[in-house]
């Protein structure tokens, strides 16, 4: 796989300052349904680097995510994304998202489902040249260009992944939020992709924000956000947690983090009621917990986009797509 394209920040947009973490939260709390999922986070993700969002399943890694790309409902704190408010729309064409499972038109080819996405980013006769050399290079760095002629429907799993991948890396966005990109994918393909996403971090300055509970994904990241019940044990480099309790694998020293947070008596309730502070968000009175779901159309394949919809697209803000990549 190889990148070459490269965009660095515009200096003079105000919101681009690369001394400011890509993403900034303060006192986070995120409810969905009845339950406080993310409660009072605090952390800073630093801008060109790859940050790992780790912890078990059900710990609130898509739900932090989706409040991060703006797709989130009830949403309260602070939560400042590349200088902005988190869903405000100018970050939509900035930030590259891609859903745990991929989203993508069975019935269009590879090349197909990029050009559509080419075509809303960057529309207009005069751009078609550009979006075609666009398309060819988001293939290229997913490596399915031997793929790139055959039905979506026809692909496996992990191809598919890819394919919601490189409509994500389509327009060299300044953050790419990655929701368990690896899963299910083999071994090869799991080593190419991290060294894609260093290939992306170190030429385009660009920040992932990539999310796994396979715990050897960690040691492959520049910081790490350690997640468990909606809370973070710990914001810090693979090195230093490692050091932190003499441990061999960052694994051992999430364990270790475990048992203190449990000996501390910090375990959160796990049916607990919303608190009043969640429900006073500015969208707090959505019967939905998706942020857009009122202006979102059924995407292909999926169902209505109302109660845990996944929301309108984040990148495109096409009300067609769902929270896929983009
Ligand atoms: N629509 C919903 N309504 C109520 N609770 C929800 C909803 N969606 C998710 N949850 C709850 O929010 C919590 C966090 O879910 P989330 O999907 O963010 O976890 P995760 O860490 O991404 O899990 P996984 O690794 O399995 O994908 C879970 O307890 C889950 O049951």
């Amino acid at each position: 796989m190889m990148i070459i394209r490269s965009r660095p920040p515009d200096p003079s947009d105000p919101s681009t300052p690369c001394d400011q973490p890509a993403v900034r939260a303060q006192e986070l709390t995120v409810v969905r349904g009845t339950r406080t999922v993310l409660r009072g986070l605090e952390f800073a993700v630093p801008r060109g680097q790859i940050t790992g969002l780790l912890g078990p399943s059900g710990c609130g890694k898509s739900t932090l995510m989706r409040s991060i790309v703006g797709t989130q409902a009830k949403v309260a704190g602070t939560l400042d994304v590349l200088g902005r408010p988190a869903g405000d729309p100018a970050l939509r064409s900035r930030i590259g998202y891609v859903t745990q499972a991929p989203s993508v038109y069975d019935d269009l080819t590879v090349r197909q489902n990029l050009a559509y996405f080419a075509a809303i980013l960057d529309p207009g006769r005069a751009a078609a040249e550009r979006r075609r050399a666009d398309v060819t290079q988001a293939i290229a760095d997913v490596d399915l260009t031997s793929h790139a002629d055959a039905l979506a429907g026809n692909l496996s799993g992990g191809q598919r992944s890819r394919v919601s991948l490189a409509v994500a890396l389509l327009g060299t966005p300044e953050l790419l939020v990655l929701d368990e990109p690896t899963v299910g994918l083999d071994p090869v393909l799991r080593r190419d992709l991290w060294n894609l996403f260093h290939t992306i971090a170190a030429e385009r300055n660009a920040t992932l924000l990539v999310s796994s509970h396979v715990m050897d994904e960690a040691e492959r990241c520049h910081r790490l956000l350690l997640m468990r019940e909606g809370r973070i044990l710990a914001d810090d480099t693979p090195d230093a947690l490692r050091a932190r309790f003499d441990s061999d694998t960052v694994e051992a020293a999430f364990l270790r983090l475990v048992d203190e947070a449990t000996a501390a008596g910090n375990q959160p309730a796990k049916d607990a009621e919303p608190t009043p502070d969640a429900t006073s968000a500015s969208d707090a009175t959505s019967a939905s917990d998706d942020k857009t779901a009122s202006d979102a159309k059924t995407a292909p394949g999926e169902a209505s986009a109302t109660g845990d919809g996944q929301g309108t697209d984040s990148r495109t803000g096409d009300p067609t797509r769902k929270e896929t990549a983009r």
